[in-house]
């Protein structure tokens, strides 16, 4: 669905050239939510809005649907921006125009009729739960009410994609799920493609289906969020799953402290729910002592490791570790 071929973004600083992004590569699924992540000054802002071209690639190609959109000229570019909704984390909804006024904007600019307008402002209020708020102005709702006007707007015209721009960093926690329900029901009832650039690992775990990690406008790893959660394979993808843990610090185990043998279990799907553990108790003469531990729910299965100290004999631990792995678990001895 959307094709990103060595893409690279340079601003000009006079002589200088600041690479925003540097030779990024990655493809979105049709209807997937592809989430990218990092940390500030990463270059994700600057990655998705080359996207549509609200800033201009300095190389590469984006294509979309089978067409290069760094190829088009004002006039494609234009009509080809329909297929392609966005919203922001500051919701960029005009502050004189009203709920209903805000959405028909872009209804207007496609030149529709008033008849028109007004049934497809009326199901998109329906849709996105703001049927009472249609006169509220801007200044007389809550973000997430913000947020959710910013969205009908960006469905106005039946886009094949949404880009979101941070779209929840401005939200509570309460109000950033719901709004999340929100894109993934549009993701499924209307089958629109989802990019989306947050620094939250909770947003990418609650709704992403891949994600893509980015570090100085590189993008340092591509994964499943399943994958994702059960074997990181960058820094920053590890710092910002133990940042979730806010009770429990996995970095903080030190094996060479203990005497018996301290190993990392990751368990996903069902095995994260399985008293796999303890029927390893049961089964091997061996102690085990937790040391640290966590399951996350992901958006379609759980994730989950342990990392703990086995006391014994060392061939009954290592049948113990057998075991864990017959039972689908991944050990890494540490
Ligand atoms: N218009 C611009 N002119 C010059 N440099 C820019 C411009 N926009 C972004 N940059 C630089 O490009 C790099 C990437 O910025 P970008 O805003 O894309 O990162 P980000 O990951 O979205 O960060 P944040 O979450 O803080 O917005 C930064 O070093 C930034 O200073």
């Amino acid at each position: 669905m959307i094709e990103v071929q060595n893409l690279s973004k340079c601003f000009q600083n006079g002589n200088e050239c600041i690479w925003a992004i540097k030779n990024v590569s990655f493809h979105v699924n049709r209807g997937e939510i592809f989430g990218i992540i990092g940390l500030s000054g990463a270059g994700k802002s600057t990655l998705i809005r080359c996207l549509n071209r609200l800033e201009e690639p300095t190389q590469g190609k984006i294509i979309i649907d089978g067409v290069d959109i760094t190829a088009l000229d004002k006039r494609e570019l234009r009509a080809k921006r329909k297929d392609i909704g966005m919203i922001f984390q500051h919701f960029n909804l005009l502050s004189q125009k009203t709920t209903y006024e805000n959405i028909a904007l872009p209804l207007e600019l496609a030149g529709l009729g008033k008849k028109e307008i007004n049934s497809r402002v009326n199901e998109l209020l329906e849709y996105v739960g703001l049927r009472d708020k249609r006169n509220a102005y801007p200044s007389q709702l809550s973000g997430g009410q913000k947020q959710r006007v910013a969205i009908a707007r960006a469905l106005a015209n039946n886009p094949k994609i949404l880009l979101s721009d941070e779209a929840t960093s401005a939200l509570d926690p309460k109000t950033t799920k719901s709004i999340l329900e929100l894109l993934n029901r549009i993701r499924n009832e209307l089958g629109l493609t989802i990019v989306m650039i947050t620094h939250q690992i909770e947003v990418v775990k609650d709704i992403c289906d891949r994600v893509a990690i980015m570090e100085n406008g590189e993008i340092v790893e591509i994964n499943t969020v399943e994958e994702l959660f059960r074997r990181p394979k960058s820094k920053t993808a590890k710092a910002f799953i133990s940042s979730l843990k806010s009770d429990v610090q996995e970095e903080f185990v030190i094996p060479e402290e203990f005497n018996g043998r301290v190993v990392r279990l990751s368990f996903w799907g069902d095995n994260a729910k399985k008293p796999i553990v303890s029927h390893m108790i049961k089964k091997f003469n061996i102690d085990v002592n937790i040391l640290s531990g966590n399951i996350s729910q992901l958006m379609s299965t759980s994730a989950g490791y342990l990392i703990v100290e086995l006391v014994g004999e060392d061939g009954e631990i290592q049948a113990a570790i057998d075991y864990l792995k017959s039972q689908d678990v991944d050990v890494e001895v540490m």
